[in-house]
């Protein structure tokens, strides 16, 4: 998975490429930075919307299915309403060839087709209740897996009930390390990490789907794994997460990626976590997957950090940025976007990104 760094020269670099490029890729920002063209894959069809980034291809397929539903509603009432007329008089000698006329209008409508519903999932972190801080605090910590080659070079990092935190940095630098660092799988060489006794972190990282036993529906691995509910309240709340119906009861091998990501925000919820800890959260989510947690992450009540490359979620989500660089791990001072400028004038100055 591409860093931001590295999807940033990448974009610059697409951007005045001589020749055709084709991206398959659901990173919003990204195509929004190097697409002109978009093709839109669905319900066994490719749409072509000629002259697009990522951005206004959204917004003219909202507005398409707007109209879209918009006609088919209208046409479905004008046809009810010629219905209606027909079934009363089509046996009243005196109104029969009006209602013969409308049998002709109503065998004249053109048949539309309804239009597609997206499917919306809304996900819901639950809300936890208060603590008193500090909630989860580094102090002057260093760490490295070899002490000569420090990683986390003396951070001092506050995580509170309501911080939106956004860690980036080059792959390799050290953010699962200080991921691991908070949740005391990795001690500190030096320093202290302090943690509010009853705090409770929901930790999301892809080795915890891929360490989930697929031979298991999601059901029985979630009363395995969560017990005290019954069958029908976890299929109830898998469901919430998207994962309805059969899909709750059919071996987890059979799962996309995504589908299994939801599982396992799914079994986050359950222990009702204080602070969400979500290393790379949106690697395999399609759209409205990658909606439904950002807005689940916005509304929820606790505190979150995050590694991401994706600039979409880090920017709907998060009001701080932390860089891992250089050995170490700092606040930025700007967003997402400010950090992507600072990225490419260190680049430009050190003649990385190269021109065509
Ligand atoms: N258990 C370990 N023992 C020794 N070295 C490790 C261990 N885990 C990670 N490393 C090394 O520490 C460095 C930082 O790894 P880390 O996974 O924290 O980086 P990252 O910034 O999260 O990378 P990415 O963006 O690629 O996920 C890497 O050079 C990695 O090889």
């Amino acid at each position: 998975m591409l860093d931001v760094p590295s999807s940033t020269y990448l974009a610059h670099y697409l951007q005045t490429y001589p020749s055709t490029v084709l991206v398959v890729s659901h990173d919003r920002a990204f195509l929004d930075e190097v697409a002109t063209d978009i093709i839109h894959q669905h319900s066994e069809r490719l749409d072509y919307y000629r002259g697009s980034n990522f951005s206004s291809f959204h917004a003219t397929r909202e507005e398409r299915l707007k109209n879209q539903k918009r006609e088919y509603e209208n046409q479905m009432e004008y046809r009810a309403h010629l219905q209606a007329f027909i079934d009363k008089f089509r046996y009243n000698a005196a109104k029969s060839s009006e209602a013969q006329s409308r049998i002709k209008k109503l065998e004249k409508l053109p048949v539309l087709e309804p239009p597609e519903e997206e499917k919306k999932v809304v996900f819901k972190f639950p809300d936890p209740e208060k603590l008193s801080p500090p909630i989860l605090q580094l102090l002057d910590v260093s760490f490295g897996y070899d002490p000569k080659k420090l990683l986390l070079n003396d951070v001092s990092l506050d995580v509170q009930l309501d911080s939106r935190i956004g860690l980036v940095g080059a792959n390799g630098c050290g953010k699962t390390t200080l991921l691991k660092v908070l949740m005391g799988e990795n001690h500190p060489l030096d320093g202290s990490v302090s943690k509010n006794n009853r705090l409770r972190i929901g930790y999301f990282a892809q080795h915890h789907v891929d360490a989930m036993d697929l031979n298991q529906n999601a059901v029985g691995w979630m009363s395995q794994k969560y017990p005290g509910k019954t069958d029908e309240e976890y299929r109830r709340h898998l469901g919430a997460f998207g994962i309805t119906g059969s899909l709750s009861l059919q071996k987890m091998e059979l799962l996309s990626g995504g589908q299994k990501s939801r599982v396992a925000f799914a079994a986050l919820c359950l222990t009702n976590p204080h602070i969400l800890i979500l290393d790379e959260p949106s690697n395999h989510l399609d759209t409205s997957g990658l909606d439904a947690l950002t807005d689940a992450l916005k509304n929820f009540k606790g505190g979150v950090l995050m590694v991401s490359h994706d600039v979409s979620i880090i920017n709907d989500v998060c009001n701080e940025i932390w860089v891992s660089e250089d050995g170490t791990v700092k606040r930025f001072d700007g967003d997402i976007y400010d950090y992507k400028k600072y990225i490419l004038a260190n680049a430009d100055a050190a003649g990385v990104v190269k021109k065509h």
